[in-house]
């Protein structure tokens, strides 16, 4: 039975979402130009003249401004603030961080650039009239938490004025999204949609748009009833009442929920929290469907049902039990869809196409690479998994490909597809893999929570990345550190941290500190230090007494490096913590760019390594590569391409790739080669001998200077994130930050720390 998860979703504090929007430049997005605009004639093809030549093509072909403007990619999200999320209304400047929040969700989930828009009025007819003469801007428009009924005027009208898709998700989301669960509720409890007996509980956006969405798909409308504060909308009633109301008004005796309740199949709420009673529950047929979707406490909780029936379905809004019927499952890919296409409208065959594929989607077996997406449960097909998740990276494949189709077979498509398998390959390269690695790495530690030193506990970055860490229920942060500076440099950062899951430890006072001296002593005697020189470190450096913690068990990872260099933090750690046996230590560095992502090694360790250990690094980082998710194409890199131009340190690297024949490894290399043949399909077809299947997603740099200075360069030029350096090949979990660290960089660290402990 659906119970809510333990160490479910993250819960964080109106103090973390507050910083959150505010770090950095405020707000969730910024613009970023696509082309050059360096030079004198960068201008000039950007803007005056040049700029003049694509405004004529425009004008006299207007499909041609999908070849040269934004506009095919580019989504509206517009609201007016008047039902923002369950908050009601609350004007369209505060709706602002939610339409921000569905622009930044379009891009990271389909690669749909989008812009949100808050006009202020809540008349529908001026609403209309300043959305409806953006259609040249947009490819789509998402209308988003606009009250009822006006939404369904706004969109009705905006529909027939303007050529693209309007798109009002609160409405459609919805009911694709729980169509789609739907669909196989039915399935799993053996029932036919023409005969099953449905209640709606909640007349408004979404609840309406659901109803006919059902409808549309082959419910009977005599078997749904409709009801809202008033009870069951029937024919003849009066109260309360409006035409979309109307519509589905039914001949019934019933007058009450509870009386419409009564042997019925299915109950979709659409309403307010606790509007369905256990009673209610009880009286439903056999195997009854209870989607309770009001957000963010639903109609009846999966425990109240789970109290008096074992033979329910259980769904709802929320992330933190199975069955989670969320519109982020459906906007992005569908847009995505309809965009590729050039869709002059989102149709009900799309939506259904929509619904349908997701319905589907749930009844495949869940590979590897997407059982992580899942916190390592694999998920099969039944009562309690109807629905993917929306962090499943098989969505940006599936949906829009489905849609797309739809919209082609319906004759909506401006722009048809031909090859479709070409293009769910295109889909499934636009998906972004470090986010879901990220998404992963955090579940499973949600799940398997660890203790993790950090180690500068007095940095006010280190502090809020410790509370960061314990809201996320990544398990228990040490601060180490002196208790009074703490505790008065969080008080004057506005940080609390008097929660459970947060300890300080003060290494001077801690009552290990006798066996982590002894321990460091047995490790150093040897090597040029005494007794007292050992007790010094452990009273003194942080990093020294927290690799004891990790070593000697008390701690399961740490993360640090905000206050010194990463070499010496390195040398710090090393002192106390080994490589693995049969191991090489390295750094891994992700780098995300454009939504690709490569891992880059040795970024840490080796400033020039020779062949047999650019072969150790190679083999290292492809281990890395697959514990992270990806099946590694390995590119040993030079300045050189296969022997052209000839060179000491491009023999360096040959030889390092003969190293790793002669061992037979069990994944893609080849080299040496430059980094444009290794990251380029077309330069990389100059050398059809070549061993990669595909560009390489893992670069052996080299040298240190090389890997390092690339890196360096791709962040600082390129606008590329990078994750790391990853010290990879340690026995014991450790992450050392940049020196400029910042809070979300070190809470990510800590959770690959913890991630790395294992189980
Ligand atoms: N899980 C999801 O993905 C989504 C969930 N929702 C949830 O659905 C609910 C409704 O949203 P939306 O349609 O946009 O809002 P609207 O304001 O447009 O409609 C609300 C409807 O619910 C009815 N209602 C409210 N309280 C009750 C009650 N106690 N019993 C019966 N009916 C009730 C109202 O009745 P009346 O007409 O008589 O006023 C109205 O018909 C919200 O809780 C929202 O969080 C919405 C979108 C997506
Ligand atoms: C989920 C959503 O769109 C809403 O609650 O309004
Ligand atoms: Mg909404």
């Amino acid at each position: 039975m659906a119970r809510k998860t333990e160490n479910s979703g993250p819960s964080v504090s109106a103090q973390e979402a507050l910083e959150f929007h505010a770090m950095g430049r405020p707000g969730k997005l910024e613009i970023v130009a696509t082309k050059p605009m360096a030079t004198q004639r960068d201008l000039s093809l950007a803007y005056s003249p040049g700029v003049a030549v694509p405004v004529r093509a425009i004008a006299e072909d207007p499909s041609r401004a999908f070849d040269y403007t934004t506009r095919g990619n580019m989504v509206a999200v517009i609201s007016n603030g008047t039902a923002i999320l369950g908050l009601g209304n609350l004007g369209a400047l505060a709706s602002k961080p939610v339409m921000e929040g569905k622009a930044v969700l379009f891009k990271r989930f389909a690669d749909v650039d989008s812009i949100d828009l808050e006009v202020d009025t809540e008349d529908a007819d001026e609403f209309i009239n300043c959305v409806r003469f953006l259609g040249p801007s947009f490819g789509g428009i998402n209308l988003e938490d606009i009250k009822a009924p006006e939404c369904f005027i706004i969109e009705q009208r905006l529909r027939e004025l303007m050529d693209i898709p309007v798109f009002h998700d609160d409405q459609h989301g919805t009911a694709i999204i729980s169509a789609a669960g739907l669909i196989n509720a039915l399935e799993i409890t053996g029932r036919d949609m023409k005969t099953t007996k449905m209640v709606c509980n909640g007349a408004g956006a979404a609840g309406i748009a659901c109803i006919e969405l059902m409808k549309a798909m082959g419910f009977s409308p005599e078997n749904i009833i409709l009801c809202d504060t008033k009870g069951v909308v029937f024919q003849g009633r009066t109260e309360g009442m409006n035409q979309w109301k109307s519509a589905h008004a039914v001949k019934t005796e019933a007058r009450s929920l509870a009386e419409a309740l009564d042997g019925a199949d299915v109950f979709l709420g659409l309403s307010a929290k606790g509007a369905l009673t256990t009673k209610m529950v009880q009286s439903m047929a056999k195997n009854p469907i209870i989607f309770a979707m009001a957000n963010p406490d639903p109609e009846i909780t999966p425990e109240e049902v789970a109290e008096i029936r074992t033979d329910a379905i259980m769904a709802t809004g929320r992330s933190d039990y199975p069955n989670q019927v969320n519109n982020v499952l459906g906007f992005p890919y569908i847009f995505r869809g309809a965009l590729d296409v050039r869709a002059t409208t989102i149709n009900d065959e799309m939506k259904i196409a929509a619904a349908r594929a997701l319905a589907e989607l749930a009844r495949k077996d869940v590979p590897d690479d997407v059982a992580a997406a899942y916190q390592g449960n694999r998920p099969k097909f039944g009562p309690n998994y109807i629905i993917p998740v929306p962090f499943d990276p098989r969505l940006i494949a599936a949906i829009p490909l489905a849609v797309a189709k739809a919209a082609m077979e319906s004759g909506v498509a401006r722009k048809p597809i031909l090859d479709l398998d070409r293009y769910a390959q295109e889909l499934s390269a636009r998906r972004d893999p470090i986010a879901s690695t990220l998404q992963r790495i955090y579940d499973r530690v949600r799940r398997q929570p660890k203790r993790i030193v950090f180690a500068e506990g007095e940095e006010e970055q280190v502090m809020r990345a410790a509370v960061s860490y314990v809201n996320q229920k990544l398990g228990t942060a040490i601060l180490l550190g002196r208790d009074d500076v703490i505790k008065e440099n969080a008080k004057h950062a506005g940080i609390e941290l008097n929660k459970q899951g947060i300890e300080i430890i003060n290494a001077r006072l801690s009552r290990r500190n006798g066996i982590y001296t002894d321990y460091l002593y047995e490790r150093m005697q040897r090597k040029g230090f005494l007794f007292r020189d050992c007790q010094r470190l452990i009273n003194n450096d942080r990093n020294h007494f927290a690799a004891c913690m990790v070593a000697l068990g008390d701690a399961d990872g740490i993360v640090t490096g905000v206050t010194r260099n990463y070499s010496t933090a390195l040398d710090d750690i090393r002192r106390i913590i080994d490589a693995k046996p049969g191991h090489r230590v390295i750094g891994v560095s992700i780098v995300l760019a454009r939504g690709r992502t490569v891992l880059v090694a040795d970024t840490a360790v080796h400033d020039m390594p020779n062949a047999e250990q650019i072969a150790d690094i190679a083999e290292e980082a492809a281990g890395f590569a697959r514990r992270m998710g990806y099946e590694p194409r390995l590119a040993m890199l030079a300045y050189s391409t296969f022997g052209h131009p000839q060179g000491e340190r491009s023999e360096r690297v040959q030889e390092a790739v003969r190293i790793l024949d002669k061992r037979r490894v069990d994944f893609e290399y080849d080299g040496e080669m430059a980094a444009d043949v290794a990251l380029n399909a077309r330069a990389m077809a100059q050398y059809p001998f070549i061993r990669l299947t595909g560009p390489a997603n893992v670069l052996i740099m080299p040298a240190f200077h090389s890997a390092s200075i690339s890196t360096k360069m791709l962040q600082e030029l390129g606008g590329s994130t990078v994750i790391g350096p990853l010290l990879v090949g340690l026995n014991k979990p450790v992450q050392i930050v940049s020196l400029n660290a910042k809070d979300s960089d070190i809470v990510n660290m800590a959770a690959i720390a913890a991630y790395t402990a294992g189980a």
